[in-house]
């Protein structure tokens, strides 16, 4: 979308729009090691749910746990390359917003965590 495009409204937008997400998204996936890991804890943590039959509301809160913990990936990696873009010096301005933006992710993650552990602990202690 052209910048001149910014008032443009319709569905020819809205699609445009979705375009550039996906690329967004597929830059994403391609080049941060980060959210590659994301994906494949998702995966290992939504196989062990079907393993383990746990539960709708489980399954709902694990999904929402998991967009979150992507979409918090994704939000990061848009302020690295903000930050990349205002300097490639080192200063301490774009060291402070890196690195807020990166405990943003820590501090989503180890809730996560404890939320992974409330929902599976319980189902594993079934199994014995
Ligand atoms: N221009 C800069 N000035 C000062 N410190 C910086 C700068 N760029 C990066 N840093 C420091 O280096 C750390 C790593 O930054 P980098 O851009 O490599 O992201 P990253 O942590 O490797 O993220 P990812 O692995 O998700 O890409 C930052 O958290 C920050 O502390």
């Amino acid at each position: 979308m052209g910048l001149h495009d910014r008032n443009r409204k319709g569905f020819k937008r809205l699609l445009k729009s979705f375009m550039y997400a996906s690329q967004g998204l597929v830059f994403v996936i391609k080049h941060e090691q980060n959210m590659q890991i994301h994906i494949i804890a998702a995966a290992v943590i939504l196989l062990c749910a079907y393993l383990l039959n746990l539960p709708t509301v489980h399954w709902l809160i694990l999904l929402l746990v998991i967009a979150g913990m992507f979409s918090l990936e994704i939000m990061n990696t848009a302020v690295e390359r903000t930050v990349d873009l205002v300097t490639e010096d080192f200063h301490p301005l774009a060291k402070r917003a890196k690195d807020i933006a990166a405990a943003a992710v820590f501090v989503y993650c180890v809730f996560a965590v404890i939320i992974g552990l409330i929902l599976f602990v319980p189902a594993i202690k079934q199994l014995f």
